[in-house]
């Protein structure tokens, strides 16, 4: 599985801390910036990450910013995006299992690193499970066409 990383300059510190994290389970991705703590517009770097997954260069996206609020209403407005922002595991888990998000988004300035670690390991190794659920995925996409 191949990962988008994203964040603004209030999620920089995060994603590079993820990104070490990454480097450690030999896990592969694709960072789209942004590459310094200079302040930046978030939506720049959402629709990069939410172009890379719904094209397929990338699997699934992390996407972060100060809160996480704003690059997940970013990557929410591109067609086949699912993105669920958490800060917490069971709804890091939930956001796999019930909804497939393909972006989890994450606050730089909300949760602290440890946690965020957590929550990201708990997002990629949980699965969609089908089902019921397909059917709410497909009434989501229903509303984009
Ligand atoms: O969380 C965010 C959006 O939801 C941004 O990271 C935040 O708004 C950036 O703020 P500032 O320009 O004051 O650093």
């Amino acid at each position: 599985m191949k990962i988008g990383i994203s964040s603004d300059h209030g999620g920089y510190e995060l994603k590079e801390y993820i990104k070490e994290y990454l480097d450690k389970k030999n896990i592969e991705y694709i960072d789209y910036g942004t590459n310094s703590l200079d302040s930046v517009d978030y939506p720049d770097y959402g629709l990069k990450l939410a172009k890379g997954v719904v094209s397929g260069e990338v699997d699934r996206g992390i996407a972060i910013c100060g809160t996480g609020i704003g690059i997940s209403i970013t990557c929410n407005k591109v067609a086949g995006i699912r993105c669920a922002l958490c800060s917490d595991t069971y709804s890091a888990r939930m956001s796999r299992e019930h909804n497939d998000a393909n972006i989890l988004a994450l606050g730089g300035r909300v949760i602290g690193k440890d946690l965020a670690l957590e929550i990201v390991s708990t997002w990629l190794k949980a699965e969609f499970q089908g089902g019921r659920h397909e059917r709410r995925i497909n009434k989501i996409s229903n509303i984009e066409s």
